[in-house]
């Protein structure tokens, strides 16, 4: 804790990082009823990226650098294609987007020393400086943010499950984790109730939910990872068939006897389901292309499942190491549960890998 106060003159982080999820959920969900054909861009990488993801980075950026102003920024996008002259009329959304979202009223509890509220219009290079502001490269050593503005950028476009993500890493340790989920049920038990919870966790102290209606002056609700019954076993899955493998995890499943269907859903949104208990590990096995992991894809998610009891590694146990730079390294994959299932989940998944070595040398 004497990290995240060293900076004592400064607002409390927990406060200024909710903030600036909380508006970033607004604006998202918001854009997600008006979002139009060419509102969407697909990367080098072959994946979408929506205005919303960029006005969202311009926001948290934007309030992050108000507040800390020396802070790093790892942000997943950059404003590369959108300083082309053919990109302007996505550019001029993504102003009035980030415009609305930095300027809306204060809501009870927020505060405008947060860096946020009624105020002057920044111009299209502020907002596209601001999303740059996100290039750091990472590290081991020194204080850096990580953000992700939309994690889970099928979903938002599916109109399911997509989540706002922010983390403080201090010497690649995560301190701090805030993720917006503004479809998530707030409570598993009412799916067709209220929607929108942010979760927060603090190293050390705990990991909490509050409601994105009104994330200031309601209590925060504490979550824990609740033992599981065998009957309530199941698993967490990512949506995509090309960001994890479904087939070992099925595997997976018929070894551990698990009965109970797997939940799939995108984002990091699965992280907070495991941390409050609405299923019980989430598995995400390497689809085998060399893809590395994002460090802005599992900050916030980690430590929230860790504050709320459980453990978190990659797919061979290893811990996951955020201090590499932007991607998780040598880290493939994910094993996060309960203190009590980590271990049996581990040794499943290396069953499961040596039937497939055995399966494979059967060919060769
Ligand atoms: N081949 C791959 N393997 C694993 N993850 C991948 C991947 N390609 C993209 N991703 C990541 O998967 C994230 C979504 O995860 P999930 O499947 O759990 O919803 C994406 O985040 P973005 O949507 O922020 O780009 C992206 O970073
Ligand atoms: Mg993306
Ligand atoms: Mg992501
Ligand atoms: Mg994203």
């Amino acid at each position: 804790m004497s990290i995240l106060r060293f900076r004592t003159s400064r607002p409390a982080l927990p406060q200024v990082a909710i903030a600036a999820v909380t508006r970033a959920c607004i604006l998202a969900s918001s854009v997600f009823n008006k979002l139009v054909k060419n509102e969407t861009l697909t990367k080098d990488d072959k994946s979408p990226v929506t205005v919303a993801d960029y006005s969202a980075q311009a926001v948290i950026n934007t309030i992050l650098s108000r507040t800390y102003n020396d802070d790093l920024i790892v942000g997943e996008e950059d404003a590369g294609d959108l300083r082309a002259t053919s990109a302007s009329p996505l550019r001029n959304r993504i102003v009035d987007l980030a415009n609305e979202a930095l300027t809306a009223e204060l809501r009870p509890g927020e505060r405008a020393d947060w860096g946020v509220g009624p105020g002057s219009a920044l111009t299209a290079d502020q907002l596209l400086s601001a999303i740059d502001r996100g290039n750091y490269a990472g590290g081991r050593t020194g204080r850096m943010w990580t953000l992700d503005p939309i994690d889970g950028t099928k979903g938002f476009l599916r109109g399911e499950q997509y989540a706002v993500c922010l983390a403080l890493i201090i010497n690649a340790r995560v301190e701090l984790g805030v993720i917006g989920c503004p479809n998530l049920p707030v409570s598993a038990a009412d799916p067709s109730g209220p929607r929108g919870c942010i979760f927060v966790a603090v190293r050390g102290q705990g990991a909490a939910q509050v409601p994105l209606t009104d994330p200031f002056t309601s209590t925060p609700t504490p979550i824990s990872i609740p033992t599981f019954t065998q009957e309530n076993l199941n698993l967490l899955e990512s949506v995509e068939k090309a960001h994890a493998k479904l087939s070992f995890n099925e595997r997976v499943a018929q070894i551990l006897g698990i009965t109970r269907p797997p939940t799939r859903m995108d984002s990091q949104a699965k992280y907070c389901s495991l941390a409050r208990g609405d299923g019980a590990v989430y598995l995400r096995m390497p689809t085998g292309v060399g893809y590395k992991e994002k460090i802005w894809d599992h900050a916030p998610g980690s430590l929230l499942v860790e504050e709320a009891g459980g453990i978190v590694s990659d797919s061979r146990g290893e811990p996951l190491d955020f201090g590499l730079g932007r991607t998780l390294g040598e880290n493939f994959g994910v094993i996060a549960a309960g203190k009590d299932i980590h271990s049996k989940v581990l040794d499943a998944v290396k069953r499961v890998k040596e039937e497939e070595a055995k399966g494979q040398s059967m060919f060769k």
